[in-house]
């Protein structure tokens, strides 16, 4: 039978559906893309925090170091105009001759109006010559000593309490420093000269080393402060082509961690960390952080993205790395968030909220989603029943009166078109009234169930059949003499007769049927109106002629 029509309303079923998915599709894709545009200016956001809660820790800890540094150089300054125009008062002379004096002895301490200025510690002319990078050149000495002298007023008036520093020292080669923290007993002073010299920050400073003679930071441990650590900045004091001393300043980890810890805004989380030039932890805001952080392959990937600018970020699994770089020490600070932290902070809040949202619309959006399919799906079963309905009978399950003619003319318009010959068999149950009457209503509704589904069983997949009456039916065969259109409703007959219908329990019955047969070749003509009431007219022929035959002339 043809399926055309199925075929057409399966399509109009499928649209809907579609169109429902499109549109979710859409709304969730659209619903998705704005969360994420959002999450990604969340993000930049975030990045711009961190990089300007680091940015201001640098540049002000860049800023107090610059202070320091502007006096280092401030009193290289003076100690090279003190050079340049030697003085001479009282207090120097008196300076010179006590140094002569002492200059022999192993160590000694020239402490001339200690209100006003520092103490001048040295040690003995035999263990300068002894040490190849100390002189004592007679032409320079008591000009230096007198610049030295001078600077020992100056540095009693530095005040420690506003900078980061917490001694400032001149470390002459000719034998002797001054430092601005008082020396608590001479006994110490050879020892503490020797350290002084030996350690890098003195040494680099050799001509050889520091071509550029400009600041050194180092990072390191001072015995004097029981193995303490500090970060000490120093610069070589050189005055016509010849190097005098050093002149540095020593900070204390203390003194970081707690100018780092004060201008770190109260509510940010995470850890600031600051690292020397090897990427040595010098200190860090949270007293966990100072054992290694990073791995070497993760040190490694921050000195590289060091290279490319002095500030910059990267991920590290869950941690969240900020660097800047800072201009007045060689060194980097390093901010870290770790994924905790930042869900705790506002933008984690934030995004958490945003996400929880978005779920929540997905979630709404499927179960919207779910309703409204069912609702498509019931109505398109409904419609499916409904077109059924316009076009079965739903006894027989085969074509309606109105459906049959109108797929009988098609059929036979096309057989016209193809020059294919084409039948009509119509048949009608001999005395079904009686089956009613003996049975009732319910056994002949049975009855024509049966004879339909053997209709059904018997015709080909082209030819197509429908109940035209109460118990009358009628098929097309395309492609079918009239010959052979007898020949089909002989064996639907012979069928009839031979088939024992069961109607109720312990009841069965044979029916009959007349059949009349009408073909387009030997009736001529394609018309399936004419052919169907040729064929009519052929039925009431065979039942005239005794019922249960085949009528195919007259
Ligand atoms: N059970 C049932 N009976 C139907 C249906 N449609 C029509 N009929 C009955 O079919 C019978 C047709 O009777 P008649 O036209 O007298 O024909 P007949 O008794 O078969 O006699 P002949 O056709 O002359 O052999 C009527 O009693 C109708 O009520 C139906 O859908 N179900």
């Amino acid at each position: 039978m043809s399926t055309d029509r199925n075929q057409q309303q399966t399509g109009i079923i499928k649209k809907p559906r579609r169109v429902v998915n499109i549109c979710f599709i859409v709304v969730f894709l659209c619903s998705t893309l704005l969360t994420w545009r959002e999450m990604v200016v969340l993000e930049n956001a975030y990045i711009a925090s961190q990089r300007n809660v680091l940015g201001n820790l640098a540049t002000s800890l860049d800023r107090h170091l610059q202070h320091s540094i502007d006096n280092l150089f401030f009193y290289r300054n003076t100690m090279r105009y003190a050079l340049q125009y030697p003085i001479s008062t009282d207090k120097s002379r008196q300076a010179i001759t006590e140094f002569n004096n002492k200059r022999g002895l192993t160590h000694w301490q020239i402490r001339l109006d200690t209100d006003r200025s520092m103490p001048i510690n040295g040690v003995s002319d035999t263990m300068v010559e002894s040490d190849s990078l100390l002189i004592r050149d007679e032409a320079t000495l008591y000009n230096e000593l007198s610049a030295a002298l001078e600077l020992s007023y100056i540095l009693q008036l530095s005040d420690t309490r506003k900078t980061l520093q917490f001694r400032t020292y001149y470390v002459s080669r000719a034998g002797y420093f001054i430092s601005s923290m008082l020396s608590p007993n001479s006994d110490a002073l050879i020892s503490r000269y020797y350290r002084h010299i030996s350690r890098s920050y003195f040494t680099h400073h050799d001509k050889r080393q520091n071509h550029g003679r400009g600041v050194r930071w180092e990072h390191s441990s001072d015995p004097s402060r029981g193995g303490e650590e500090v970060i000490t900045a120093s610069v070589p004091l050189d005055y016509n082509n010849r190097w005098y001393g050093v002149l540095a300043m020593d900070f204390t980890i203390a003194a970081m961690n707690k100018f780092l810890v004060s201008v770190l805004p109260e509510e940010e989380e995470g850890a600031i960390i600051l690292y020397d030039k090897k990427f040595n932890v010098i200190t860090a805001t949270r007293p966990d952080e100072d054992k290694p952080l990073f791995t070497p392959g993760q040190l490694a990937q921050i000195a590289q993205g060091m290279e490319k600018g002095n500030t910059g970020e990267i991920r590290f699994n869950s941690n969240f790395v900020t660097w800047s770089k800072l201009n007045a020490f060689d060194g980097v600070l390093i901010k870290t968030h770790t994924l905790d932290e930042t869900v705790r902070g506002e933008f984690g809040r934030i995004s958490i909220v945003l996400a929880l949202l978005w779920l929540l619309f997905t979630l709404m959006l499927l179960g919207s989603w779910i309703v409204i399919h069912r609702l498509v799906n019931n109505m398109m079963s409904l419609q499916s029943r409904l077109a059924w309905r316009a076009n079965y009978d739903t006894l027989t399950r085969l074509y309606n009166r109105g459906a049959f003619f109108e797929q009988a003319q098609a059929l036979a318009a096309r057989c016209k078109l193809h020059d294919q010959p084409i039948s009509v068999i119509q048949f009608d149950l001999d005395y079904f009234k009686s089956i009613n009457d003996r049975f009732g209503h319910d056994a002949g509704d049975r009855v024509l169930s049966h004879v339909a589904g053997i209709i059904s069983h018997a015709l080909r997949g082209e030819d197509i059949a429908g109940r035209v009456g109460g118990e009358e039916f009628c098929v097309v065969l395309p492609g079918a003499t009239l010959a052979q259109a007898g020949d089909v409703a002989e064996r639907v007959r012979e069928r009839f007769n031979h088939k024992e219908l069961l109607i109720r329990n312990g009841t069965t019955l044979h029916i009959s049927a007349s059949f009349g047969v009408s073909a387009s070749r030997e009736d001529n003509g394609y018309d399936f109106e004419c052919l169907q009431t040729i064929a009519d007219r052929r039925l009431y022929k065979a039942k005239q002629s005794g019922r249960n035959r085949v009528c195919t002339r007259g």
